[in-house]
């Protein structure tokens, strides 16, 4: 059978990528996207904003949410400090089969933990599953409608702290409208607008970053 487009990625990934080099996992991927097939990784554009985003609140404990083929898990997770780990979140097997294989062939298996399965139901665990108490970051890069409940399970939780920092892709495409509302007019939350475009194309996107005041 025709194989499918995460598993031509990582064959891409294979050919033109060092084992154990993060940064030529991140190249092969673009040059992929841009030259052979697009695909729904944050990009090299709005990547470089979450590497400068992730570098600044150097963070201790991050939740990924929308793990897809591990692009952005990779590029979170190369900037981590030793001993920090990263949890990601996906929904779809397919998807979360090759992000291991992506994961560990940029040799950054061991600061990554992928749980498979819908957030909704992820959320509620994550402290007892994972003895987290809060996040200081967390990447939403899952279902666009989700966006804003996740976030309301997130304060329910408890699992965020003052100062925490929440950083949302596809704000404007495909975009998230309830969710901007929220976070730009809560009084709990104090939010920037990073523009940039839709990854590999021209069209408008960019993200979205909110500081959790308490
Ligand atoms: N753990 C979880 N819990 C719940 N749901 C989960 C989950 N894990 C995964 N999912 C399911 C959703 O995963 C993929 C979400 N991402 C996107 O859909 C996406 C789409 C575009 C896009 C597509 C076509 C265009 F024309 C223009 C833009 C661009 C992007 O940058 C995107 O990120
Ligand atoms: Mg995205």
């Amino acid at each position: 059978t025709r194989s499918t487009r995460p598993q031509r990625m990582l064959k891409a990934v294979q050919k033109n990528a060092t084992k154990g080099n993060p940064e030529s996992v991140i190249s092969a991927i673009d040059y992929f996207c841009k030259n052979s097939e697009w695909a729904m990784n944050v990009g090299d554009e709005k990547g470089s904003i979450l590497d400068s985003v992730v570098t600044e609140v150097n963070p201790s404990t991050v939740l990924e949410l929308g793990t897809y083929c591990g692009y952005s898990t990779v590029r979170i997770a190369r900037l981590l400090s030793p001993g920090t780990k990263l949890i990601t979140l996906e929904f779809n097997p397919a998807y979360a089969a090759v992000a291991r294989q992506i994961i560990a062939y940029a040799g950054l298996q061991d600061k990554v933990t992928l749980v498979e399965g819908p957030s909704s139901e992820l959320i509620p665990q994550i402290k007892e599953r994972f003895g987290i108490t809060t996040f200081d970051f967390i990447f939403l890069d899952h279902w666009k409608d989700r966006y804003l409940p996740d976030i309301k399970l997130f304060e329910e939780c408890g699992l965020l702290r003052k100062g925490s920092v929440l950083l949302a892709d596809n704000v404007i495409c495909p975009g998230t409208p309830e969710y901007l509302e929220y976070v730009r007019n809560s009084p709990h939350y104090e939010s920037r607008y990073y523009p940039a475009h839709l990854e590999y194309t021209k069209v408008e996107d960019g993200l979205e970053k909110s500081v959790f005041l308490g």
